[in-house]
């Protein structure tokens, strides 16, 4: 379902590789923990698995797309095969749980049976049944967190990539989190989570890929985290679009409704 063979990332070209020569293969339903420290490349990973970012070198297929070759006009089409999550959130504050999922299915034009059919059946798959009405600001943390999980898979993709999904959590309701992504991965959905959380990787026994210097030194089924790597604690997310990244295809995942429904403005 992701397959990299030989990825080279370099964001400038005097910079050192963010990926270096990286080969995996994650099949179809796989449930992956993609772990290492700070700046091994976890991120990167991800951006370029949903063509947020463009290898240097190497080639990467998704979901059957040669991503070296996919058009940028096509990306959007990529995109509907893959829910992506982030560490914050990034709900529409005006609108409800049901509008927030609503708005990804009506912006890759979904007729309104289907719609009131698919949003009720999603937020009873991440345990939010009854909270349909409710506003972002009157969730918890780990509620909001599961508005974004429906959000992601709504569209029913194939690929769900979650980057440090528990990242603003207390460990207890982390793992309820990684649960959610559990069922959802018992739907025949590919789940790839980059995480730091040592505890949640070690108590759900997955398949185990670790990234340091942006080269993989473990891939491990049912891994442990193992390594001297950084404590669990919450962890700042990077300012969007710092200087000297390079050019991108499109609308990135977070702008593009298509994915997570992050839209600023709803046309
Ligand atoms: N936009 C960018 N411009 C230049 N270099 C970048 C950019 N984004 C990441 N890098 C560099 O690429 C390397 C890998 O970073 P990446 O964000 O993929 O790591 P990560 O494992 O996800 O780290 P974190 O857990 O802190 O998010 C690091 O050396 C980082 O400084």
């Amino acid at each position: 379902m992701i397959r990299f063979e030989n990825v080279t990332m370099k964001y400038g070209a005097n910079d050192a590789p963010a990926l270096d020569d990286v080969s995996l293969d994650i099949g179809r339903g796989e449930f992956v923990f993609l772990v290492g420290a700070s700046g091994s490349g976890k991120s990167t990973l991800i951006q370029l698995t949903t063509r947020e970012l463009s290898a240097t070198r190497g080639k990467i297929l998704v979901a059957g797309k040669d991503l070296r070759v996919l058009p940028d006009r096509r990306v959007p089409l990529l995109r509907r095969e893959i829910g992506v999550v982030f560490q914050d959130f990034r709900l529409l504050d005006g609108k409800t749980v049901y509008q927030n999922v609503a708005f990804v299915l009506k912006v890759l034009g979904a007729k309104r049976h289907v719609i009131k059919q698919l949003v009720p059946e999603t937020l009873e798959l991440v345990g939010l049944e009854g909270k349909a009405r409710r506003m972002p600001h009157e969730l918890s943390g780990g509620e909001q967190q599961r508005v974004a999980i429906a959000r992601a898979v709504v569209k029913k993709p194939p690929i769900l990539l979650a980057d440090e999904p528990t990242g603003n959590l207390d460990p207890e309701i982390s793992e309820d989190i990684v649960k959610v992504l559990d069922r959802i991965n018992k739907t025949d959905t590919t789940v790839v989570v980059a995480t730091h959380d040592q505890g949640i990787v070690d108590r759900f026994g997955k398949r185990v890929i670790e990234l340091r210097g942006g080269t993989i030194i473990r891939d491990e089924q049912n891994g442990r985290y193992t390594e001297m790597l950084a404590p669990t604690a919450a962890r700042p997310t990077r300012p969007a679009g710092s200087p000297g990244r390079p050019a991108r295809a499109g609308r990135t995942p977070a702008e593009d409704p298509t994915i997570t429904g992050n839209a600023p403005v709803e046309r």
